[in-house]
């Protein structure tokens, strides 16, 4: 079978990527062919299951079938709420009338529902789970320890993705549970990968990693919003302020990724004296910006640690 159009090298998940590890291009040749027979294997074997078919369910089914990798006829999911499953199967997805079918039917589980009803629904779906199943939770600050005492003998990834996964460009984090493979780590990085970028971190910072990208994209959105309210506020129409406040923040981002530089140095190359630019910069730096956004990530990590001892 052909290999998904966005399954190339630059996509390939940095977990596939050791520090340190030989030159560049054996990297580049050996990753290849891992993303290779990775691709291959998933489009074979891997059945897709979500338990809970909510908004990050539907954006990972979504930009899974849309990178090619897992199309929609390979995916299944259960949820309490029909509109939901309805949602799916528009998709084209198979819906299982409870968690413990899903479990028969599906070899990776995607645990998607709201940390408060974690532990509940994996105790429930104890009976069906074996060392054959690899659960990969996204919940936030449900720690592995008490996923692997809920699932029994199931392989345990957590995995911290955004809803960007929608669109190919999602920012993410995991970490591997004790009883899980390489290949499984493999598994879940390439999925990722597929899905935009994934890291490997120590668990302990997976509360950091919602703080700044789980989370990261509502604070993103309002600030979207908010130049684009300046924007009508200096006359522009609301579709010119949109357009211009997105494509903005879309090519700052790339400007960061491709050109390595420091986004300090960056800003300075928009900052003429006594300019436009500084004026605005001093407004922000006076009404704490950047302090703000600091505390919002650190709000976010708190959090994710206080949901770990529900
Ligand atoms: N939203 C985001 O951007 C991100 C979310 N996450 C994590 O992803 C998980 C899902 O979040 P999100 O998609 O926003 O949540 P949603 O509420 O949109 O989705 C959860 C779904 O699970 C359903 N559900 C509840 N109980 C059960 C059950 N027993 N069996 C099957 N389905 C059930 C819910 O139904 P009902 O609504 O009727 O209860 C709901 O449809 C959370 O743990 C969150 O921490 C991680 C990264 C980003
Ligand atoms: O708000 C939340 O709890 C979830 C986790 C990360 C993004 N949304």
């Amino acid at each position: 079978a052909p290999l998904p159009a966005r399954l190339c090298w630059d996509r390939a998940p940095s977990a596939l990527q050791p520090a340190g590890c030989r030159s560049w291009r054996y990297q580049q040749k050996r990753f290849s062919s891992v993303v290779v027979a990775m691709a291959m294997d998933l489009a074979a074997n891997t059945r897709v299951g979500f338990i809970g078919a909510g908004q990050m369910a539907e954006a990972i089914a979504r930009g899974l079938d849309r990178s090619g990798l897992v199309p929609a006829d390979r995916m299944y999911a259960s949820d309490v709420n029909v509109s939901r499953t309805q949602v799916f199967e528009s998709l084209g997805t198979s819906i299982c009338s409870s968690n413990s079918k899903l479990a028969e039917n599906s070899n990776v589980l995607i645990l998607a529902v709201k940390p408060q009803a974690a532990e509940k629904v994996v105790t429930e779906m104890r009976p069906s789970l074996s060392k054959d199943h690899l659960l990969v939770s996204i919940a936030a600050g449900i720690p592995i320890k008490k996923l692997q005492v809920w699932a029994g003998d199931a392989r345990i990834v957590r995995v911290m993705p955004n809803v960007n996964c929608l669109v190919g460009e999602t920012a993410a984090g995991m970490s591997l549970g004790k009883t899980a493979t390489p290949a499984d780590s493999d598994l879940v990085a390439t999925m990722f990968g597929s899905l935009g970028k994934i890291h490997v971190v120590d668990e302990r910072l997976l509360n950091a990693v919602t703080g700044v990208s789980g989370s990261g994209p509502a604070y993103i959105f309002m600030a979207i919003e908010a130049l684009a309210d300046g924007g009508v506020a200096s006359g522009l129409t609301r579709d010119v302020a949109m357009s211009l406040a997105a494509q903005t923040v879309l090519g700052s981002a790339k400007m960061v990724l491709e050109s390595k530089k420091h986004p300090g140095e960056l800003k300075d190359m928009v900052t003429s004296p006594a300019g436009t630019t500084i004026a605005g910069v001093r407004e922000l730096e006076e009404r704490g910006f950047r302090s703000a956004l600091i505390n919002a990530v650190l709000a976010g990590t708190k959090r994710g640690e206080e949901l770990a001892g529900n």
